[in-house]
């Protein structure tokens, strides 16, 4: 196992020869059943609830196939800085340059916590959705587990080298589609002809008609990037592989087969991750479902049990 993100202050409970690996932080039942907590919002902080009145709700992770441990995220923080761009102009500044002109040179640093203290631990065969409202932390939480953001606190170890397929996953766009599928496929660790034994299948999975494969990606339109990448990507059995929207992109077809490859992939003793606003997709790929809100974890558990929780909280 290896440690994504590490931290002096990341430690964590593990038992790599019996598999059962307690979480330290979203353990099988925890803590109080509340949504939406009425408290004003000082005294709700002391009690644990979210700044947005969320809390934790008691839950039961669903017992799978949990052999093994393959990702243990622990007490995890992952924090941005960012940098305006200027001040904005004031006074006869303001008159002058008109109300978006910035005054440039002064750069305040403002810090965005986007993941705040997520614990869990995810086990092969499990296919975990990520669900929570626009700028929850999903993305982040995926990255930080595929080792592409530092932690601030806390740590990720991971049993494999995690796999990330995102829809702004680095693809060269001058080179074509079929460069752009040796370099994916030398990039996730294939030789070169295991990549040529695998092209054909790859392209035909992709279902891209054959001469778009000789056009530079630029010319795709963005379903047909993400149909190419995610076809890449399912050519290999990843022990952790995490999804990131690009399910979200392709056709019903398209998005029926990157279902059931999903569904192969658990079978070859894989963990899946997959963060989509299509609910229907978590409920039809995933058997299990973390609620993120604001940096936190909410809910962990079983599909339908979150799903509902969350629907109802959202009004989603
Ligand atoms: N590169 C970045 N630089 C600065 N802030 C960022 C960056 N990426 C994300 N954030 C901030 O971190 C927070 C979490 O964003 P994130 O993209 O992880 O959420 P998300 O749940 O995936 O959102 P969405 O569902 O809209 O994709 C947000 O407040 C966002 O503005």
């Amino acid at each position: 196992m290896t440690e994504q993100n590490s931290s002096p202050n990341g430690s964590v409970a593990t038992d790599w020869n019996g598999g059962a690996v307690e979480n330290t932080g979203q353990d099988a039942t925890q803590e109080v059943p509340v949504v939406p907590a009425k408290a004003p919002a000082k005294k709700a902080a002391k009690k644990g609830v979210g700044p947005s009145g969320l809390k934790k709700i008691k839950t039961r992770v669903p017992v799978g196939p949990r052999e093994r441990p393959t990702v243990i995220v622990d007490n995890l923080h992952v924090t941005y800085k960012v940098y305006a761009t200027g001040k904005s102009a004031s006074g006869r500044n303001a008159e002058k340059k008109g109300l978006l002109a910035r005054t440039p040179g002064i750069r305040r640093a403002h810090e965005v916590h986007a993941v705040r203290g997520i614990s869990f631990t995810a086990y092969e065969g499990d296919a975990i959705g990520l669900v929570g409202t626009n700028g929850s932390g999903k993305s982040t939480l995926c990255q930080a587990i595929a080792g592409l953001v530092p932690s601030k606190r806390g740590a990720v170890y991971s049993e494999a080298n995690p796999t990330m397929l995102g829809v702004g996953a680095a693809m060269m766009n001058d080179l074509s589609g079929e460069r752009n599928v040796i370099l994916g496929g030398l990039a996730l660790g294939m030789s070169l002809e295991e990549v040529k034994a695998k092209y054909d299948d790859i392209v035909e999975f992709s279902g891209l008609k054959r001469e778009f494969l000789d056009y530079p990606m630029r010319t795709y339109s963005q379903g047909m990037g993400a149909r190419l990448r995610f076809s890449i990507a399912a050519s290999v059995s990843h022990q952790v592989l995490l999804i990131d929207e690009a399910l979200s992109v392709g056709d019903r077809l398209f998005g029926q087969r990157s279902e059931e490859r999903i569904r192969k992939l658990r079978e070859e003793a894989g963990t899946v991750f997959v963060v989509s606003h299509a609910l229907p997709t978590i409920t039809k790929t995933c058997n299990r479902v973390l609620w993120i809100d604001q940096g936190k974890l909410i809910m962990d558990g079983g599909v339908d049990e979150v799903i509902e929780a969350y629907t109802e909280a959202e009004g989603a």
